[in-house]
């Protein structure tokens, strides 16, 4: 059997039992009694395990359960798991069979899909090649577009034993392009004239004329103004106004691309009083969102978000129509004040994204990369999930190797530990989608292994963040399992150098933690009974050849206050 100990088990003593065994550590912290009946919101196991016992080195993997952030949840569609089975993705499975618990990748991939990879097949490969959550962009393609996809990777999932989430990313309301009449891209050369036009037209575009979707956009610009699309890929300046068309002059020539976002620029300052009056949630965003809701997606990320009230308001929507309430809402930072009122938005949201495309609209770009850095450590302080997006491998979408910059780029976000990256053009209308999406792999895969070889364990001062009694013993237990081994955890938020395998028995749960940092997702049924629980997933990972007898471990359980240290039996 295995050498059990119990460091604290308030259902059994009263107060903290000291371990009698003198090879284990003595690294406890005292956790008190919680006054309560014990808290069964979070059960959470985190099983820490590796060779022997005297081989707890930071490196040897962790794993950790968690039921999700509310009661436990069960949807109509919710199944029981099969007495005996546990559901684990078939990509993880492989890749921990393969390369054993340490070389699993810690970072998490996000896909934006659209033309390049909408198909059951193209999806698939994604899935093979690592993408954990499928990013749709309602900026972009119809409602029945989207519902196919998200149909196609539900069969995925169920068919091939994947787990991945669906995101729906909203269009928000600021000033952007029309669809150019049809074609893909149209080039704007230097000194040509455009005109930008609040008209509608009915049938085709007229040359050189773009369609502009807000109504005021030609009493809003002044003549001498510049005009950015995209955030300066493309440069014009205002030359005349003639009732709803404004006439520009081409001053940085560059590809538009249909839908393009449009700022306007006076005495070098960003011109945004009418922004401001726009809701960050427009009409057309709500029927999206009743969309989303309806067809069960995991994640929903709101565009241009201004404040910390519209994620409030959002999630008490969701909560009173969604069947159960789970999905979590994602604020895209992306705007002045979304950084200006950022801490009070990532507190209220469910995760928070680094839009780069639009932010770089709007900020000057030498500033982007201090904002993306502060984004991803206020985000990891307030443990929310963070995706770095936006141009991580552009040049991908046309060509099948990055730059070095891009690499460089990619390498930085992992070591920030965001917790997700994602690919937009490079996924949804490249040339090599899957090239791409490996490229991001790679280079998770060899940040992190660096990371072990050099044994860097970045600690950073986590604030405490539970506010009620029970979760504060949570912390607790969670950085003390984490001292044990030399490493910081409270769960994915202290970012261990280990993988951190989560149980929970609620497949959308599963889902949606894989999003998050080092989380490797495992479905199974669980009792009232945590010490059979234990046992039962034991027995599960080692008929899988997850792990094997006498793996090291130590488990976590808030369902039962306590701490254990054991050998796998
Ligand atoms: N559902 C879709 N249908 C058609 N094209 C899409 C779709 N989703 C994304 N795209 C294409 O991929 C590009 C990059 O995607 P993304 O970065 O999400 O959007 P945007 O460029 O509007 O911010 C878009 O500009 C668009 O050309
Ligand atoms: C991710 C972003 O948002 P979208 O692609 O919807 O513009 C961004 O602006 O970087
Ligand atoms: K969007
Ligand atoms: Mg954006």
């Amino acid at each position: 059997m295995s050498q059990s100990l119990r460091l604290f088990n308030h259902a059994s003593t009263p107060n903290l039992t000291f371990p009698s065994n003198p090879n284990t550590k003595q690294c406890y912290s005292y956790l008190p009694k919680p006054s309560s009946t014990y808290n069964r919101r979070f059960p959470l196991i985190s099983i820490r395990a590796s060779s022997s016992s005297s081989d707890l080195d930071s490196s040897s993997p962790l794993l950790v359960s968690d039921n999700g952030k509310g009661a436990v949840i069960s949807r109509e569609e919710e199944y029981p798991v099969a007495a005996g089975s546990i559901e684990v993705d078939s990509v993880t499975e492989t890749e921990l069979k393969e390369n054993g618990f340490r070389s699993t990748r810690r970072t998490k991939l996000v896909c934006t899909i659209g033309p390049s990879t909408c198909g059951f097949d193209q999806l698939e490969s994604l899935a093979v090649g690592g993408m954990n959550v499928a990013r749709i962009n309602m900026c972009h393609g119809t409602r029945d577009w989207h519902r196919q996809v998200i149909q196609l990777v539900r069969r995925l999932n169920e068919d091939k034993g994947y787990a991945v989430a669906i995101m729906m990313d909203t269009e928000g309301s600021e000033i952007h392009m029309g669809d150019l009449g049809g074609a893909s891209s149209a080039k704007a050369e230097d000194g040509e004239i455009w005109t930008f036009s609040v008209r509608a037209f009915d049938s085709t575009l007229p040359e050189r004329t773009i369609n502009v979707n807000y109504d005021g956009f030609a009493e809003d610009v002044k003549v001498g103004d510049d005009l950015l699309v995209d955030g300066g890929m493309v440069r014009f300046e205002v030359i005349e106004k003639i009732g709803p068309d404004v006439k520009c002059r081409c001053t940085d020539p560059g590809l538009l691309l249909p839908r393009a976002n449009l700022t306007f620029w006076r005495d070098g300052s960003l011109v945004r009083e009418r922004n401001a009056m726009l809701p960050t949630i427009s009409s057309k965003d709500w029927l999206d969102i009743d969309f989303g809701i309806a067809e069960g997606v995991d994640f929903i990320a709101i565009s241009f978000v201004k404040s910390a009230e519209v994620i409030k308001h959002l999630k008490s929507y969701i909560a009173a129509r969604s069947r159960d309430g789970d999905i979590a809402v994602i604020a895209k930072i992306e705007s002045i004040d979304s950084l200006k009122n950022l801490e009070e938005i990532v507190q209220a949201s469910d995760g928070a994204m680094v839009a780069r495309g639009d932010l770089g609209a709007q900020i000057p770009l030498e500033q982007v990369p201090s904002a993306q850095q502060r984004i991803v450590q206020v985000c990891r302080q307030l443990n929310k999930p963070v995706i770095v997006a936006s141009q991580l491998l552009e040049s991908m979408i046309e060509y099948p190797t990055p730059t070095r910059a891009e690499v460089a780029d990619v390498s930085e976000a992992v070591r920030q530990r965001a917790d997700a990256l994602m690919l937009s053009g490079e996924s949804a209308m490249g040339q090599f989608p899957e090239k791409a999406l490996a490229v991001l792999r790679s280079v998770s895969l060899r940040i992190e292994r660096w990371w072990r070889e050099e044994k860097r364990h970045e600690a950073m001062e986590l604030p405490d963040i539970g506010s009620s009694f029970s979760d504060k013993i949570s912390e607790e237990i969670c950085s003390s399992a984490a001292k044990m081994g030399h490493m910081a955890s409270l769960l994915s938020r202290c970012r261990p150098d280990c993988p951190i395998f989560a149980f929970t028995t609620t497949t959308s749960v599963r889902r949606r933690l894989n999003l998050q940092w080092g989380l490797i997702p495992f479905r199974l049924s669980f009792s009232d009974d945590m010490e059979s629980n234990l046992n039962k997933t034991f027995s599960l990972l080692k008929a899988r050849n997850l792990i094997k007898s006498g793996d090291l471990v130590i488990a976590v359980s808030d369902m039962l206050q306590s701490i254990q240290v054991m050998n796998v039996p």
